[in-house]
């Protein structure tokens, strides 16, 4: 990595996440910020490089905490547009198992383009989908992320009950606790990365309380402590999943959480939606982070994630986009836009601000996924950035630069740097080929649901 020097001089406004003035820009040298400037200020040593950023807002690069990348194969998939999750499920996961590496390639490429355009930088993905043939699913999304030079925590999700046992997805989807096992262990051996700076790590992450046995929660939870690597699952998605766990294990979804081990501070949750203000209480005394899905749970109509009410008690909040059958789309600008109005209905405006929600996808999504080396905008922190230019039509006659990104529908960043490399250069990530990209992954979906 070179050690050059470069100064993102100037912007027209900055968003650190933190409450540290750079106004004046930051000066950037190998993968790391060295140096915040306030209006005026010049760097303390020269620079190789000035890059003129007073067309642009500057923000840490975003954070995603939630998605399924195979998912992009089926978006708007005519049968289950009109449906909630567990039909949605049902109907999907026929068709999911047919999935095979190449068409996943494609998917992981396709869905991790997206959210680098949106001016992500680090995103984690939950697969959880290993039918025969795709037992190296997580090896091939690993190639992906390093052709595309983001930062990802790549989940090894897994399924364990099948329909026989009581649970809902088809017998052809499940593996044997040992498999799964056997798997996550090599993937952590392989590929986690640990410490300041990691571009690759792994998470464990059994599917849903639905689709899982209580045994691989446990054993996933032990290996996690073992292994210090991070847990991760479905949970209060929906009150049919409420419904399930009461009468599958008598219990409810937090105290299921709890009698399973993993209740702590080292699991983040997609979804959490449906808590009493007693597991509220308890999620925040065991600093269990929450991924708020706005789309997503608007779409399958699951219910309105109780984000203040969550902060309030101690729950770290990140932003994620969820798979691509239940969004569609893996924008987490937009993302971050839907999460503002749709908060707003529950909190009211003065409390769901424009600020909150970018922190949220930025610093809070950082904490979900254990990270403090991403996420802000300060010396020392990793230079992960997305800058946005305000000059298309939908921002013109806009003053605050900062509320524009949310309240005009920024949804494509101008320039992406990640650890100090640029990876989007006037909206076109480089050395992609999108066209082409484009073309190949039409033919995998279209082929994925032929002959059903
Ligand atoms: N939104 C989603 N919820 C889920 N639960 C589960 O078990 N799988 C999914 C999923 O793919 N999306």
């Amino acid at each position: 990595m070179s050690d050059q020097r470069t100064w993102i001089k100037n912007p027209l406004a900055v968003f650190t996440a933190n409450a540290l003035d750079a106004s004046g820009g930051i000066v950037i040298q190998g993968q790391k910020i060295v140096e915040l400037l306030t209006a005026g200020q010049q760097p303390s040593q020269p620079v190789d490089h000035i890059f003129d950023a007073c067309e642009s807002v500057l923000l840490p690069g975003l954070i995603n905490t939630h998605h399924h990348f195979y998912q992009t194969l089926t978006r708007a998939w005519a049968p289950v547009v009109n449906v909630p999750l567990f039909p949605w499920l049902k109907k999907l996961y026929p068709v999911w198992a047919r999935l095979q590496p190449e068409a996943l390639g494609l998917a992981s490429r396709v869905a991790m383009s997206e959210l680098l355009l949106s001016g992500c930088t680090t995103t984690t993905d939950h697969h959880y989908l290993f039918p025969q043939g795709m037992e190296e699913a997580i090896d091939v999304q690993v190639d992906v992320v390093r052709e595309l030079g983001m930062r990802a925590l790549l989940t090894r999700g897994s399924m364990s009950l099948g329909e026989e046992q009581g649970g809902l997805p088809p017998e052809q989807t499940v593996q044997s606790g040992e498999v799964i096992l056997r798997d996550s262990q090599r993937l952590i051996d392989r590929y986690h990365q640990r410490g300041e700076g990691a571009w690759m790590q792994i998470a464990l992450a059994p599917c849903s309380p639905f689709s899982v046995t209580t045994d691989i929660m446990r054993e996933s939870a032990q290996m996690a402590q073992r292994e210090d690597v991070r847990l991760h699952t479905h949970l209060a998605e929906t009150l049919d999943e409420e419904q399930f766990c009461l009468k599958m294990f008598g219990l409810r979804t937090v105290d299921y959480l709890e009698s399973v081990g993993w209740l702590s501070d080292r699991t983040w949750l997609a979804h959490g939606i449906h808590f009493n203000d007693d597991e509220i209480r308890r999620l925040g005394a065991a600093g269990t982070g929450i991924c708020h899905c706005p789309v997503s749970n608007m779409r399958l109509a699951s219910g309105m994630c109780p984000t203040r009410d969550l902060e309030t008690a101690g729950v770290p909040i990140g932003l994620g986009v969820d798979g691509s059958a239940s969004n569609d789309a893996s924008n987490l600008m937009y993302e971050a836009r839907q999460a503002l109005y749709l908060q707003r209905l529950k909190y009211g405006a003065e409390y769901v601000t424009p600020e909150r929600v970018l922190r949220w996808a930025t610093r809070g999504s950082a904490k979900l996924i254990g990270r403090d080396d991403i996420g802000q905008i300060a010396v020392g922190k990793q230079a992960d950035l997305a800058l946005f230019k305000l000059d298309e039509l939908r921002f013109s006659g806009s003053h605050d630069p900062i509320a524009a990104l949310l309240l005009c529908g920024a949804e494509k960043a101008d320039r992406v740097m990640v650890g100090g490399k640029w990876r989007v250069i006037d909206g076109e990530i480089v050395g992609m080929d999108i066209k082409s990209l484009i073309s190949r992954h039409r033919k995998a979906a279209a082929a994925l649901i032929a002959n059903l």
